[in-house]
C-alpha cells in the first residue's frame, strides 16, 4: 500500500473476518494488555473474532473504528461487562451514561467545555504549572532525582481540582488524591466474574466503596456551600447554573457530583500520563527537545506564559499530539452490540462485544509512515488534518461520544509542558526503566526517574 496515498485518502475496509482457533494466545492476557491485542492484530489482521475466556470482535482498522464510533453508533452503546464495573465506581456520569441521561448531561455540559469557554482555566494551568517549577528549582540545585511522572499525576490532579471547587481544592487535596487512587485502582482490574463482582467482600471493593461514601460526602459539601452564592465560578457553580435548554431544568445534586467525580478521574489521569510520555520521548530525541526549547524561547520569551502565546506553540502541539498518537493515554475502547448490526460487510449480533486498541491503531504500519518512530512533523498543520478524517488517530476518541474535555486537556498540556520546559531540561536518570503498563491509561510501568537541568 502507497503510504503516501494512505494518508490523505479514507480507506474502506476491504479484508475479511479472522476467526482464531478458541484461546488464541490467551494466556498473554496475563502480561500487559495492550501488547495482547497488538499481537492479534499483527497476526491476524484488521477484524478478528476472538473467543476465549472473554470473546470479542477486534476491529484495527480506520474504517471499522470510524463505524462503531461515528456511521452506526447508534447500534453500539456501553452496556458492556468493562463499561458495568466503571459504573461501580463513576456512578452514571456521562463517561459511562447511555440513552436520554447521556444525552441531557451531554447538552446541559457542552457549553462549559468549548474552545472559549475553557480559556478562563487558562490562568489557574499557568499558575499550578509556575508553582511545580518553583517547587522543582532546589530539586534540581540539589542534584535529585525525582519522579516526573507522579510530579505530572500531581500537577493534572491540582488542574482539575482548582477548576472543579476553586480553593477548596487545596484543603483537601491530600484526601482527593487518595480517592482518585483507589478508583483508579479499583478500574484497572480485569473484569472477573464474582471475585471482581461488586458484592464480593474482596479488599479493594471494600476500599472501593469507603473512598466513595468519603468523596461523594465532600462533594454534596460542595454544592451545598456553592448554592447560593452567585460570585462563584468553579466548575460546580457553573453545572448548578447549568439549565436544559429544552426543559429548562436544572441538574440534580447527585448528577453533578457524579459529573464531578468523572472529570476528576477521567480528567487527570490521562493528561498525566500524555505528559509523562512526552518527557520520555523529549530525553530519547534531543534534536526535537532542542526544537522546542527554542520555540518556547522565541514565543514566551523570558516573562511568565500568556494566553496569547498558546496559538504560536505550534511545535510543542506538535510534540504533544505525536506523544499521544504512540502512547494513547486512554488506549481500549470496548462496546456493547445494541442491536444486529453489519459491521466491514459482516453481521454481528446483538449482545457482542466489539473492542478496538488506539495503541495498535496509532501504530497500523498502512497508516502511517515508520510508525513505531517518533516524528512530531507528521502533525504539522495541514498534514494531520487527513488522519484525523480517516479514523486513524483517535485519541480523544470520535463521533458524538467524543471527549468532552479535548480542549481543557490541550491548553493544560500545552500550559504545563510550555512552563516547565522553558525553565527546565529535563534528562532520563540511569535509573529509569522503560516498561509500558497498560491498565486504565497507559503509563510508564515505573514512573519516569529523571533529573533537572536549569535552562537560562
Ligand atoms: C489527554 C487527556 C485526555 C484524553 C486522552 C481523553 C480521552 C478520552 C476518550 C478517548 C474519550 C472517549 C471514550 C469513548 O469513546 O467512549 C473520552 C471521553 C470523555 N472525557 Fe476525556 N480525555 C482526556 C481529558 C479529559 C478531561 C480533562 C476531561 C474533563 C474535564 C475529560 C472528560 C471526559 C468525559 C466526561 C468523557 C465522556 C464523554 C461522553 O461520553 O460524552 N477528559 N476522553
Amino acid at each position: 500500500m502507497d503510504s503516501q496515498q494512505s494518508e490523505s485518502q479514507p480507506q474502506t475496509f476491504s479484508g475479511t473476518l479472522a476467526r482464531p482457533p478458541l484461546m488464541y494466545r490467551q494466556w498473554l492476557l496475563a502480561g500487559n494488555r495492550a501488547t495482547f491485542f497488538d499481537t492479534l492484530a499483527k497476526d491476524l489482521g484488521d477484524f478478528v473474532h476472538y473467543r476465549g475466556l472473554f470473546s470479542f470482535y477486534l476491529v484495527n482498522h480506520p474504517s471499522l473504528v470510524k463505524q462503531v464510533l461515528m456511521e452506526t453508533h447508534k447500534s453500539f452503546d456501553k452496556n458492556s461487562v468493562i463499561y458495568d464495573r466503571f459504573r461501580n465506581a463513576f456512578g452514571n456520569g456521562l463517561v459511562v451514561a447511555e440513552g436520554d441521561r447521556w444525552r441531557r448531561s451531554r447538552r446541559l455540559m457542552q457549553p462549559l467545555f468549548g474552545p472559549r469557554a475553557v480559556e478562563q482555566y487558562f490562568e489557574l494551568m499557568r499558575d499550578s504549572a509556575e508553582q511545580m517549577a518553583s517547587r522543582w528549582e532546589p530539586i534540581c540545585q540539589a542534584g535529585q532525582v525525582l519522579d516526573v511522572a507522579s510530579e505530572m499525576n500531581h500537577v493534572t490532579l491540582q488542574i482539575a481540582g482548582r477548576a472543579l471547587f476553586h480553593d477548596s481544592f487545596d484543603e483537601i487535596a491530600p484526601q482527593i488524591s487518595h480517592w482518585t487512587h483507589v478508583i483508579n485502582l479499583y478500574s484497572a482490574k480485569p473484569p472477573l466474574p464474582i471475585v471482581r463482582s461488586f458484592w464480593f467482600p474482596s479488599r479493594i471493593n471494600r476500599q472501593l466503596k469507603q473512598a466513595l461514601a468519603e468523596f461523594n460526602a465532600f462533594l454534596q459539601e460542595m454544592i451545598r456551600r456553592r448554592r447560593g452564592n452567585e460570585h462563584s465560578t468553579d466548575l460546580i457553580s457553573r453545572l448548578l447554573a447549568a439549565r436544559d435548554e429544552d426543559t429548562g431544568e436544572p441538574m440534580s445534586d447527585s448528577e453533578i457530583a457524579e459529573e464531578a467525580l468523572g472529570m476528576i478521574i477521567g480528567g487527570h489521569e490521562t493528561s498525566s500520563s500524555a505528559l509523562a510520555w512526552v518527557w520520555c520521548e523529549l530525553d530519547q530525541h534531543p534534536d526535537v527537545r532542542d526544537r522546542l526549547h527554542q520555540e518556547l524561547e522565541e514565543v514566551i520569551g523570558d516573562g511568565p506564559l500568556q494566553m496569547e502565546h498558546l496559538e504560536q506553540l505550534v511545535y510543542t502541539r506538535m510534540v504533544i499530539e505525536e506523544a499521544m498518537r504512540l502512547h494513547p493515554p486512554f488506549w481500549f475502547e470496548n462496546r456493547n452490540v445494541a442491536e444486529d448490526v453489519e459491521l466491514g460487510g459482516v453481521p454481528i449480533a446483538k449482545g457482542s462485544v466489539v473492542v478496538f486498541s488506539r495503541y495498535s491503531l496509532h501504530r497500523h504500519p498502512g497508516f502511517w509512515r515508520e510508525p513505531d518512530m517518533f516524528n512530531p512533523e507528521r502533525f504539522r498543520p495541514g498534514v494531520e488534518e487527513n488522519r484525523r478524517s480517516t479514523y486513524a488517530y483517535v485519541p480523544f476518541g470520535g463521533g458524538p461520544r467524543i471527549c468532552i474535555g479535548i480542549h481543557f486537556a490541550m491548553m493544560e498540556l500545552v500550559v504545563v509542558l510550555a512552563v516547565l520546559a522553558r525553565r527546565f531540561k529535563v534528562m532520563l536518570d540511569e535509573s529509569h526503566r522503560h516498561v509500558m503498563a497498560a491498565n486504565l491509561t497507559m503509563t510508564p510501568k515505573y514512573g519516569v526517574r529523571a533529573r533537572l537541568e536549569r535552562r537560562s
